[in-house]
């Protein structure tokens, strides 16, 4: 099987409850700076919100087709990723370090990427997004494991 990126043709879709909303500020910006456009979905300030007000819309945008990948981002990462997994075609994945955002495509295929906000800085969460674009699915051994999480 070809090793598979993102298309990045298409728009990136954002989301954060309230304790992202600083760090989804950050990435946004970070990947406009790099060209890349990004939808951004909410929170629109850090007021208190609930997590699965944005994380629904993120996931079922990337399952539409019509974005490239999602990055949700909330306090532990653990709300937006529960959501998001409840939509047959999301493989969203919680990374906190650089070993795990790639692990997360290249064994999974993620489509995407949960941050913790509390617990990473913001280099990392730039870092994880930029593995996160870089890395092809391996494919392989992967390919049948993957097509197995949705056999539901
Ligand atoms: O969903 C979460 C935890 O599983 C997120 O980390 C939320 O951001 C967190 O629960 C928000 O907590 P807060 O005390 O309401 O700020």
């Amino acid at each position: 099987m070809e090793q598979t990126t993102f298309n990045l043709a298409l728009p990136v879709a954002i989301g954060s409850d309230h304790a992202g909303y600083e760090y989804k500020e950050e990435v946004i910006s970070y990947l406009e700076g790099k060209g890349v456009q990004v939808k951004d979905f909410g929170a629109h300030s850090a007021e208190s919100v609930d997590y699965p007000d944005f994380a629904h819309p993120v996931a079922g945008a990337v399952e539409s087709g019509d974005y490239a990948f999602g990055i949700l981002i909330c306090g532990s990462g653990n709300g937006v990723a529960i959501t998001a997994n409840k939509h047959q075609h999301i493989r969203a994945s919680i990374c906190w370090g650089d070993e795990l955002a790639r692990l997360a495509r290249s064994h999974n295929d993620a489509n995407v990427l949960c941050i913790p906000a509390r617990f990473v800085d913001t280099a990392t969460a730039r870092e994880m997004v930029d593995i996160f674009i870089e890395t092809p699915f391996e494919g392989g051994r992967h390919e049948n494991r993957v097509k197995k999480i949705a056999c539901m």
